[in-house]
C-alpha cells in the first residue's frame, strides 16, 4: 500500500482520491480552501465542486502542505496547468525525499511550446525531488468516476515497466487503467481534445446537426494527430483510451465544461461573453492558442484550430466555424 499525496482539492483530485482510499492506498489531499479541506474531512464530501456525492472515509485532507508531504511514495497534481509552476515551487520547499510525480493536468507548456511532461521535469530538476515522472489521461468525467461508474484511461510514462506498476496502483473492479509509453501522444492528445470540444458545443449550441458534430470531431481528431507527429507522437495513441476516448466524451457530453463553454459561444454569439459568463476550469482555450502557435512554428495549415483560435482569441464571430471548418481539411 503507497502514502499518496493529491494536491489540489478540485474535482479531478478528489474522485482519484477516492479511487485510491477505495483501493486501500493512504490518501492526503492538499487544499488552499479551508471550507473545501473540512468537508472532505468532517462529511466526506466536496460539496463545491461535487454535490453530494460521499466519498471513502479513509480520505484525509489538509491545508498544510508540509503535513501533507510528510511521507508521501506519490505525488498526483491535481490542479489545472496555470496552476503548475507555481504549485511545484511550493511542493520542493516542502518535500521530505523522493516522490514519483503523476500529472493529471491536460495542457501544454504556453511559455515554451512544449509539453507539460517537459516543463514539470525541468521544475523538478535541481531538486531531485522527482523519482520517475508520469501522467494520467482517459476519458473520465470527475462526477461519474467519484459515482464510481466503469472508466478506462491510459497511465503514460516514458517506461513501460513504471507505468504497469502504476497502473497497478489504480485499477480496480470500476477504474481500469492500462500502461502506456507515448506521452507526447497522450498529451497532446489530451490537451486539444478541450479545444476540439469547445468547437463541438459550438455546432451542438448552433443545432448544426450530429453530422456536422462527427465530421468536426474526424477533423479535430486528424488535426490533434498532426500537431503531435511534431513531437514524435504515436497514431496508436490517437485509437487509445487517452486519444478517442477523451475526444468522444469531452466533444460530446454534456457534462464537459469545454463543450458547455462550447454551447454558451453559440448562445452569447460571442466567446469573450461566454468566458465572462463561465468560471470554471476550461482547459481548451489556453490550449487553442498553444495550437495555434504550434501550428505557425511548424508551418502546419488546420483548419479547426486556426478557427477555433480567431473566435476564442479574436472574438470572430462563431458561426466561422460552421462556415469554415470543413473547407480544405487535411486529412492523415
Ligand atoms: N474534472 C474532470 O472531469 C477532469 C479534469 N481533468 C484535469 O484535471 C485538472 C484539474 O481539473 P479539475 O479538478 O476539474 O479542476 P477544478 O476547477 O475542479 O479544481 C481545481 C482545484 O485546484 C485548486 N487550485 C488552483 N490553484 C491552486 C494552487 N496554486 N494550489 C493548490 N490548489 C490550487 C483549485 O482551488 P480553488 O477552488 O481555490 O480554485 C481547485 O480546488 C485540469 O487540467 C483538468 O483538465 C482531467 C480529467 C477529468
Ligand atoms: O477531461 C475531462 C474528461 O476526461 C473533463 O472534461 P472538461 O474539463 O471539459 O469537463
Amino acid at each position: 500500500m503507497k502514502n499518496i499525496t493529491i494536491i489540489g482539492t478540485g474535482a479531478y483530485g478528489t474522485c482519484l482520491a477516492n479511487v485510491l482510499a477505495d483501493n486501500g492506498h493512504s490518501v492526503v489531499m492538499y487544499g488552499i480552501v479551508e471550507t473545501q479541506v473540512n468537508d472532505l474531512n468532517i462529511n466526506h464530501k466536496n460539496s463545491t465542486f461535487l454535490g453530494d456525492i460521499k466519498f471513502n472515509q479513509n480520505i484525509k485532507a489538509t491545508t498544510d502542505l508540509s503535513a501533507a508531504l510528510e511521507k508521501t511514495d506519490i505525488l498526483i497534481l491535481g490542479v489545472p496547468t496555470v496552476a503548475l509552476k507555481s504549485v511545484i515551487k511550493d511542493i520542493i520547499k516542502y518535500a521530505k525525499n523522493e516522490m514519483i510525480i503523476i500529472n493529471t493536468a491536460k495542457g501544454l507548456d504556453e511559455e515554451n511550446l512544449g509539453l507539460l511532461s517537459d516543463l514539470i521535469k525541468r521544475e523538478f530538476a535541481e531538486s531531485k525531488m522527482m523519482k520517475e515522472y508520469a501522467a494520467l489521461y482517459g476519458p473520465s468525467i470527475a462526477s461519474e468516476v467519484a459515482q464510481r461508474k466503469p472508466t478506462a484511461l491510459m497511465l503514460c510514462s516514458d517506461k513501460l515497466e513504471v507505468a504497469k506498476d502504476l497502473a497497478k496502483i489504480f485499477s480496480n473492479e470500476y477504474f481500469y487503467v492500462y500502461p502506456w509509453n507515448d506521452l507526447a501522444g497522450c498529451e497532446i492528445a489530451a490537451a486539444l481534445k478541450n479545444t476540439v470540444a469547445i468547437g463541438s458545443g459550438i455546432l451542438f449550441g448552433f443545432e448544426a446537426g450530429d453530422n456536422a458534430q462527427a465530421s468536426l470531431i474526424t477533423v479535430g481528431a486528424n488535426e490533434m494527430f498532426l500537431i503531435g507527429s511534431q513531437f514524435g507522437a504515436r497514431l496508436e495513441t490517437f485509437f487509445n483510451f487517452a486519444g478517442l476516448g477523451d475526444l468522444i466524451l469531452t466533444a460530446s457530453s454534456q457534462k464537459s465544461r469545454n463543450f458547455t463553454l462550447g454551447r454558451k459561444i453559440a448562445k452569447y454569439n460571442s466567446a469573450k461573453i461566454a468566458m465572462e459568463n463561465y468560471k470554471l476550469t476550461v482547459e481548451g482555450v489556453g490550449s487553442a492558442k498553444i495550437a495555434f502557435n504550434l501550428c505557425k512554428k511548424y508551418n502546419l495549415k488546420t483548419s479547426l484550430f486556426e478557427n477555433m483560435f480567431q473566435i476564442l482569441y479574436n472574438d470572430t464571430k462563431p458561426i466561422a466555424l460552421i462556415n469554415n471548418v470543413f473547407n480544405d481539411v487535411k486529412l492523415v
